[in-house]
């Protein structure tokens, strides 16, 4: 059974996604997934990628990576492919907007909801020793199955960018302003000191619960310079018109001391996702090698790629 490549999905830096469905001998379809496809020469992200993704797999909360193969398009250039599972529901981004023009505001159960999965997926990530590095509405992807709230599941995806930073460690990309991830999205700390642990990805969520609450992103911003000073100087807009909880949850994702930022477990224990939990009457809610060479300014030891 080969797979056939039906649309494109979508497009990134590295190449293309296509959706595709594997035909058994009876010509029925077989399974579905979404394929990452990059020409071999410029896949390696793609082939980290899937080295991270093996290590994640089996995480309701994450992506599931099938397998991962080279074949030969049209023109003869060798083809790397990664199988995903596939998301018929597309982002959060788009989930966030469609309740934009409908002018319809995500409930803050509905919130809650996804920020436990999103957490649930991030406490995963980082006790793997993976910081993400790129949260945000694009890179997480929504399922179809909904519960019966007509509210789905959630799943981090997109580890292009992720690092290998195991406990008390962090990354540095040794220049000011110079942070891995998304500029909107990204920590004080990943700017003033370009450190990079898993307390990036917590603010990172926080920007993302943020967006759900009101449909916009936390800044207000004129160029790229005025969003770094802003990051850097300025706290973050809390949305006033939510609850009490609500603002404290975020209030502790946007601590600007990396050190102090609580973590995936702390915030898993918050009020705002236990009572949701309380609420939700059934369950559902559902390697690069380093070595340490010196601590930053945070307290955290610096690897160094080998
Ligand atoms: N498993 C999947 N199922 C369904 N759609 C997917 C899947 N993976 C990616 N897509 C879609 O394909 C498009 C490109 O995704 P991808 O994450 O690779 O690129 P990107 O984040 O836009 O680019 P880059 O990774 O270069 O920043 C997006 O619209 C995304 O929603």
């Amino acid at each position: 059974m080969a797979w056939k490549k039906l649309y494109v999905l979508g497009a990134g830096s590295y190449g293309k996604v296509y959706y595709a469905v594997k035909i058994d001998s009876y010509g029925l379809c077989a399974s579905v997934a979404a394929i990452k496809c990059a020409d071999i020469r410029r896949s390696i992200s793609l082939q980290q990628e899937a080295q991270i993704l093996k290590t994640l797999k089996g995480c309701p909360y994450v992506v599931q990576f099938f397998e991962a193969n080279v074949s030969i398009d049209d023109g003869n250039i060798p083809i790397y492919n990664l199988f995903l599972e596939y998301a018929c529901g597309g982002s959060l981004h788009d989930l966030i907007i469609n309740s934009k023009k409908r002018m319809i505001k995500m409930s803050e159960l509905e919130v809650r909801f996804y920020a436990y999965q999103l957490l649930k997926g991030i406490q995963h990530v980082h006790k793997k020793g993976w910081v993400h590095c790129d949260i945000k509405p694009a890179n997480i992807l929504v399922f179809d199955n909904a519960n019966e709230c007509n509210m789905h599941k959630l799943k981090l995806a997109d580890f292009g960018l992720s690092l290998k930073v195991d406990d008390g460690m962090a990354y540095m990309t040794g220049t000011p302003l110079s942070n891995r991830g998304t500029l909107l999205y990204a920590p004080p700390e990943s700017l003033t000191h370009g450190f990079h642990a898993k307390a990036y990805d917590i603010w990172s969520l926080g920007c993302t619960v943020a967006e759900m609450m009101t449909g916009s992103c936390i800044w207000i911003y004129h160029d790229t310079k005025d969003l770094q000073w802003k990051i850097m100087n300025e706290d973050p807009m809390i949305p006033s018109n939510v609850s009490e909880i609500a603002r404290d949850f975020l209030y502790r994702c946007f601590i600007k001391d990396p050190r102090r930022r609580w973590t995936s477990e702390q915030l898993l224990q918050h009020p705002f996702i236990q009572q949701a939990l309380c609420t939700s009457s059934s369950n559902s809610m559902p390697e690069t090698q380093v070595k340490t060479a010196r601590v930053n300014p945070f307290g955290c030891q610096i690897p160094v790629l080998v």
